[in-house]
Formats: C-alpha cells, structure tokens, sequence
C-alpha cells in the first residue's frame, strides 16, 4: 500500500459563539492515498464543509483548529501565512457548488486561467495562454478557443463548471477538495461533469475529497466514503462496504434509498428527529437520542470508530449486536 497523500488526525474546530466556545468537529481522522476519491457524505450541518475547509485553514475568524493535517508531507496547521497562500491553489486546489465563487466576472475565462499558471509557474502570458487552451480542451469545453475569450456569465451552467475545474487543474494539484460541485446543475449535467472528474482524477492521479449529500455521486465516483454526524465521522471504508454493507444505525438510515448504482441525484433520506444542537450535544453517542437501538450504555461514552474490516470503521457501542447488513446490501454495486 503506498503512502497517504492526505493524513488527517484528530481535527478540532471550535467556534467562539456568543455563549463561549461551540466545538464544531470533534477530533476527525482519515487517509487519502493519491489516485483514489473520498467522498465525505451526511445530513446538513454535520461538518463536512467545515472538515474541507480546515484542511485549508479556510475557517472562519472565531474558529481555532488543532490536530494534525499532513497533505503529501507538509504539516498544513504548522504553516506560515505566505507559505500557505503558496500551497492553496498549487498543492490543493478546491472547488465548490457555486462556480460565482471562483470566477471574476470581469475577465475572461482564458485570461483568469492563464493568469493562474503565470502566477504558480512563471510562465510565459504565451506559454500561459496555450495552457489555459489545453486545460479548456482536458475538460471537455466544445470550441475551447472560441470560449478562452468568453466571460463567465456568457457560459451555461455546466460550461461554467468545466472552466472552474480548469481553473482548479490550472497548477496541477496533487489534492483536489471538491464541495458539492455539482450540486447547483440539472442532472444530466451533473453525470456529465462528475464523469469527467472521475476521469480527469485518475488521468491526473489527484487524491480527491469530495462532499456530496447525494449518494448517487457517492456511487459514481467514490473509492472510499466517510459519514459524518455532529462533527464526528461515524463511518468509513471502501465504497462498497459502507453503502452496501452499513453499520451505523445512522448510515443506514440514511442510505436507505440505495438500490441500484446509478442513482444519481438521489438524497439522502431524511431521518426521523433533527440533529443537535452542537452547543448542547447528548452525552455519548451524538445519534442517541434519534436511534431505535439506543440502550443506556449509548449515552455514557463517546463510542470509538471500531474495526468491522482492515478499511471498514464504525463508531457504534453496538457493533456487532445489530443485524449485520441492510436489507438493500446485495443489490449494491460500484
Ligand atoms: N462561521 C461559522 N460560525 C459558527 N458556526 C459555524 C460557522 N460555519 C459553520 N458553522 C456551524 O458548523 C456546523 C457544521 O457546518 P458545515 O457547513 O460544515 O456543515 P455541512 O455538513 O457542510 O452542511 P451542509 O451540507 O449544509 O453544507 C454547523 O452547525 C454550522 O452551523
């Protein structure tokens, strides 16, 4: 097994709320070798951004984080200012649902990508603008040239997306942290641009993280999945064992609906009960209180992620007493 390009241990973020301190995520560990795809799934509110954006050290002022963030060998919470202005963008790159939030609307497209690579490369505006071509033409944008010379809002929706990844690719990043990307697109363009990630990942070797509510996305494209509840990932391993083999009542409950692999575009089910309030968290296990099989002991400690297999962890003080797989498990395939 090769070496994890993204190693991250027991991350906190706590926020200073108008009524002291709230912890926001409660100590979250997980690996990323480079060429595979993680894809972090649960109900809003559970963390996953704030997870992403730790790794980036893109929190909010009142946020302090602590724990350990190694991305291919370079301690991420240890960095100065300017040194950690020189991995975001180069090192990792992000993208999120709202490709607005990437682009200037005041420049074209070409222009933002070539800028981009004479900035992280020193290259040449000729060499820049020959890779920013390219970069069009690796994400599959028709009449690339054409469209180097186009501003964001004269692209569609899908188009937009495309030329936000190209942005992202624009320095080769070795880490790619995508946030509900595809979210905002109908749904052929959604399997359009996830299957093109899913090849541009592999082509490129990037390891990528992924935030998605929808588990058909998970289906398409993740190696691994984590779920996180209340700041705290409850379950993680191979795609296959954790939608089709499930050991968190919670997990299970929210892949419900998982029937077949080509589901894109299906939610998460809702579950009965709202999550907490993470000022005001149970004792114990945060999904207590919503679980029908929670019994005293639930609610005195904070369970450990267990072992189910070598790759496969839940943190449930009832692992191995439940039933040992969801009724849809045989019918999933990724
Ligand atoms: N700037 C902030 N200050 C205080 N609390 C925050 C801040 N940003 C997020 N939070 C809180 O952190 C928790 C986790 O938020 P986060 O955005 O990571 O959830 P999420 O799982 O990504 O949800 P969604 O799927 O809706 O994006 C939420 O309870 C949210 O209210």
């Amino acid at each position: 097994m090769s070496k994890p390009l993204v190693q991250v241990s027991d991350l906190r973020v706590v926020v200073r709320g108008a009524d002291g301190p709230v912890t926001i995520l409660h100590g979250v560990d997980f690996s990323l070798e480079a060429g595979k795809v993680l894809c972090v799934l649960g109900e809003s509110g559970s963390g996953k951004s704030m997870t992403m954006r730790a790794l980036m050290r893109l929190v909010p002022r009142s946020a302090t984080i602590s724990g350990r963030v190694l991305i291919d060998g370079v301690d991420v919470l240890a960095l100065r200012e300017r040194e950690l202005a020189r991995i975001r963008g180069s090192l990792v790159a992000m993208i999120f649902q709202e490709p607005a939030t990437a682009l200037d609307p005041t420049f074209t497209i070409g222009h933002q990508i070539a800028e981009t690579v004479r900035a992280h490369e020193g290259a040449s505006w000729a060499d820049a603008r020959r890779r920013a071509l390219d970069l069009l033409e690796l994400v599959q944008v028709p009449s690339a040239a054409r469209r180097l010379q186009a501003y964001p809002h004269e692209l569609s929706g899908g188009l937009r997306q495309r030329a936000m990844i190209a942005l992202a690719l624009s320095c080769r990043p070795k880490v790619l942290i995508a946030d509900e990307p595809t979210t905002a697109l109908d749904a052929t363009v959604q399997i359009q641009v996830l299957l093109l990630l899913r090849e541009l990942q592999r082509e490129l070797g990037m390891a990528t993280l992924f935030v998605t509510h929808d588990v058909g996305v998970a289906c398409e494209i993740a190696d691994e999945v984590a779920v996180m509840y209340a700041g705290r990932i409850v379950e993680r391993g191979s795609t296959e064992e954790v939608l089709g083999r499930a050991g968190h009542p919670y997990a299970r409950g929210l892949l419900r609906s998982v029937v077949t692999s080509d589901l894109v575009g299906t939610r998460l089910v809702p579950i009965d009960g709202s999550p907490p309030e993470l000022s005001a968290l149970p004792p114990g296990c945060s999904f207590a209180p919503r679980c029908n099989h929670a019994i005293e002991r639930c609610s005195a400690a904070v369970p450990e992620l267990a072992a189910l297999s070598a790759s496969h962890r839940v943190r449930c003080a009832r692992l191995g007493e439940l039933e040992p797989a969801i009724p849809h498990a045989q019918e999933v395939s990724t």
